[in-house]
């Protein structure tokens, strides 16, 4: 399999390679060229597997020659070990037509660790065959900062480096992070938005004083290793609910467009999609990109969903180059546009394309709390914030009432007690596996938002490449 740059003009390059790259190197994100499909046949047969066969076999086009299937799958089993539920992503019945698909029983309770577990293995195996090391940048509104940290802590051949907006995280959010003090772990506060963390994070993999002294890689979903494990549970949900012959809808919360778009590659692959419900709160550029087509920035308003807090969506960019023509020359000048003014319109092309799989809905903090209470109050399931923002779109969607809806629940509700306790009447209990988290010692350093300072921070405490 090999993988192209949406940007045109960086090397084609494998699995392996794209794992360890991160961003393109013309600034653009991997993605296959061109999409494996399953038969029906092959579908069908997905059904009644254990978590971690059913991921292998998803996986295993995507991989190609850069994994044997017997090692693959050794992986799989290694990561989806570690989670709390046997069935790994369990599926909750909500009522006749909505179903909760439950992402969060990994070691750092959010849909993250589906995909980062499984990366911090891949890193692992993939250094193992060279000398080289890994500097990881990343950037968090949340979830993956702790996800990525408990996947590579204490490993060899990787530090990392992640940057979060200072007080805008839960406080169980940044104490998973910023209490693991292994010392390849560096946790950066710093003052903006994910945003703006995240538009560093990718500035450095563009920085040849960076580049030429170490191996810049990510963990955000910029990396295709990540989408690719989350197209995964689709497909396990999917035959559970009736695939191949059946056809499901996805309600996804959605800030980086990287969940949703995982659901876009199961549905290329095969896997029978009515539609894909993006899902935002108050930062809706998602939602008014796929209503209107425009698709411009405004300032990041703090929510209860602070993960969702997101305006610059990355991976938005490899859905316009696949429904676009994958244009990569033509799709290089759009996004240069798009940094220059932090506004664009979407091309005709683009928006019909779209349109055929996605639909889009925004909830505002009222309708984000009435989610949770009428799951709370109706059908007795406790749930996150941005959860409840895929909720919301689901119930309002009108898809027909013969489509199963699921609604990925994307976070443990403890991660927000504030907010659920707010909601419900009812403070959510942390896991007894992080039971002690307020009594943990914190390390972070707290930065301004310039690239300058994050980038001599990066470069005084990494280790150089070679
Ligand atoms: C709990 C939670 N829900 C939803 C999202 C949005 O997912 P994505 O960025 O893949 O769109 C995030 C962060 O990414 C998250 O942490
Ligand atoms: N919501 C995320 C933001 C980063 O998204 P990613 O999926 O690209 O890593 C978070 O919680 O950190």
């Amino acid at each position: 399999m090999q993988y192209v740059s949406t940007r045109g003009s960086a090397p084609a390059l494998d699995f392996e390679g794209v794992t360890l790259a991160g961003l393109a190197s013309d600034g653009g994100l991997y993605i296959p060229a061109e999409w494996p499909r399953f038969s029906e046949a092959e579908i069908a047969a997905l059904a009644g597997l254990p978590y971690a066969q059913l991921a292998a076999r998803v996986m295993q086009p995507f991989v190609g020659d850069s994994l044997t299937p017997e090692k693959l799958l050794e992986l799989c089993e290694k990561a989806y070990g570690r989670f709390a539920h046997k069935a790994v992503t369990p599926l909750v019945q909500l009522d006749e037509q909505n179903w909760l698909l439950e992402l969060f029983h990994g070691p750092t309770l959010a849909f993250k660790d589906v995909a980062l577990q499984l990366l911090g293995l891949l890193f692992e195996e993939f250094l193992s065959r060279s000398d080289a090391r890994l500097t990881i940048v990343g950037a968090t509104s949340g979830d993956t900062g702790s996800a990525a940290i408990d996947a590579v802590a204490g490993r060899d051949r990787v530090d990392i480096f992640m940057l979060h907006p200072n007080g805008r995280v839960s406080d169980v959010q940044r104490r998973q992070m910023t209490t693991v003090l292994s010392p390849n772990v560096y946790n950066i506060a710093i003052d903006g938005s994910f945003d703006d963390a995240q538009a560093m994070v990718k500035r450095m993999f563009g920085d040849r004083a960076m580049t030429d002294r170490f191996r810049i890689s990510a963990v955000n979903s910029i990396n295709w290793a990540r989408l690719m494990a989350q197209v995964v549970y689709y497909f396990a949900v999917g035959v559970q609910l009736g695939a191949p012959h059946r056809k499901i809808a996805f309600s996804v919360p959605t800030g980086n467009f990287g969940d949703v778009f995982a659901g876009y590659v199961a549905a290329q692959m095969g896997l029978p999609v009515e539609k894909l419900i993006v899902a935002t709160n108050v930062n809706d550029i998602l939602h008014r990109a796929l209503s209107s087509g425009d698709y411009s920035t405004g300032t990041v308003t703090p929510t209860a969903a602070p993960s969702m807090d997101i305006q610059v969506s990355s991976n938005f960019e490899r859905l316009l180059f696949d429904v676009g023509g994958r244009d990569g020359v033509a799709l290089a000048e759009q996004m240069r546009g798009f940094e220059a003014t932090k506004a664009m319109q979407l091309t005709n092309q683009q928006r019909e394309g779209a349109a055929a799989l996605f639909t889009s809905a925004r909830a505002d903090p009222d309708q984000m709390t009435q989610a949770i209470r009428w799951a709370y109050e109706e059908c007795g399931e406790v749930i996150d914030p941005h959860t409840a923002i895929g909720l919301h779109a689901a119930r309002n969607a009108g898809i027909d009432p013969a489509v199963p809806v699921v609604t990925l629940a994307t976070a443990h509700p403890a991660k927000f007690r504030d907010a659920v306790e707010r909601a419900t009447g009812t403070r959510p209990t942390l896991p007894t596996r992080i039971g002690d988290l307020f009594e943990r010692e914190e390390r972070y350093a707290e930065l301004p938002g310039d690239y300058d300072a994050i980038a001599a921070y990066v470069a005084e405490h990494a280790t150089p490449n070679g």
